[in-house]
């Protein structure tokens, strides 16, 4: 098991290019959103404008609509039960399930229209109606983000049983291989071959609304960087704990839209690194 260290943000984040506009920063549709749980794609929209991705748009229920604006001017929204085909066409990332609660049939469609070059990333919801309904995935680069629950009821290994060679045998069982991101204290990341462990972060960021903004975050990085979609999970697993780490050394709790207030300035201190070493400070 190989231990994530602050060498995946200096690796992933660089300075841009001068020469760049939005649409090289990543294409982001982010799915979810119930009338219930509209916080969950509030947060995870936060997260993805917060970590640079050029443009993010929020498929929910009508009645988010306005709250997300006032929190998010920079998202563009449009109804969750109207025909998403032209917005899934144009996207380079697609995170669905937080807080789609029990919206089988718009999480079928959106499966049934990913085409292989996109990354699709399934949260919340999403992975239990998976489970529940023993959806099939599309041919895309994918990424799971479960927590121990929402891994139960994929895989079906008990939590107390969830051992790194278990959860590696259990993800070669799906088609396309996923990443596995399996959230807890102590995160694991699991490639095909390979498996990550976080070993920072803690019981301060045990707030609902936590996973959403980690998935947006993974949704903002997987759209900016080029490197490999393994690689920028990684390093947005990190990035998202490492704030926190860095928050709780003045707070009780760490909740989950500060994270994304202070991801910007984690991005420049990595993004400065590139200066530092072609200039005379
Ligand atoms: N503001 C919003 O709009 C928010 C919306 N949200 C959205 O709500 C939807 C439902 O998601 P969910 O995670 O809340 O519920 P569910 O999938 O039933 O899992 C809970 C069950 O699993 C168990 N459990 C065991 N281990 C665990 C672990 N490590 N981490 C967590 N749970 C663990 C746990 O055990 P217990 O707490 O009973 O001990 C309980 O029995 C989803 O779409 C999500 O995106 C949330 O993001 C919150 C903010
Ligand atoms: N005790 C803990 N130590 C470290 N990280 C934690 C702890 N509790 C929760 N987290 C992190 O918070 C997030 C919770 O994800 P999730 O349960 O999906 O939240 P939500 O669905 O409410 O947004 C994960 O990134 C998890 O690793
Ligand atoms: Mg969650």
């Amino acid at each position: 098991m190989h231990k994530l260290t602050q060498e995946i943000l200096k690796q992933t984040i660089t300075k841009r290019a001068n020469a760049t506009h939005k649409g090289d920063y990543g294409r982001i549709l982010i799915i979810g959103g119930t009338e219930q749980y509209g916080g969950a794609v509030i947060m995870n929209a936060l997260a993805a404008v917060n970590s640079g991705a050029g443009l993010v748009t929020v498929a929910t229920h009508p009645s988010n609509f306005t709250a997300l604006h006032s929190h998010l001017p920079e998202a563009m929204v449009t109804d969750y039960a109207k025909d998403l085909t032209p917005f899934i066409t144009s996207a380079d990332v697609i995170l669905i399930g937080s807080g789609l609660g029990e919206e089988l049939a718009i999480l079928t469609a959106t499966l049934s229209k990913v085409k292989t070059e996109q990354i699709l990333i399934l949260d919340g919801s999403a992975l239990t109606l998976l489970a529940e309904h023993q959806l099939d995935l599309p041919n895309a680069r994918i990424v799971l983000t479960p927590h121990e629950m929402e891994w139960q009821r994929l895989s079906q290994i008990e939590i107390a049983e969830q051992t790194p060679a278990k959860n590696l045998a259990a993800l070669a069982t799906f088609t396309p291989n996923p990443i596995l991101v399996l959230k807890k204290f102590q995160t694991e990341i699991y490639t095909a071959d390979q498996i990550f462990q976080l070993t920072i972060g803690g019981p301060y960021q045990a707030t609902g609304g936590m996973g959403d903004t980690l998935a947006g975050m993974i949704a903002g990085f997987a759209g900016q960087f080029h490197v490999s979609l393994e690689q920028a999970v990684l390093a947005a697993v990190y990035a998202h704990s490492a704030i926190a780490d860095d928050l709780a050394r003045e707070r009780y709790v760490v909740v989950p839209t500060q994270i994304s207030a202070e991801i910007p300035k984690l991005m420049h201190r990595y993004a400065q690194k590139d200066e530092t070493k072609t200039k005379n400070f």
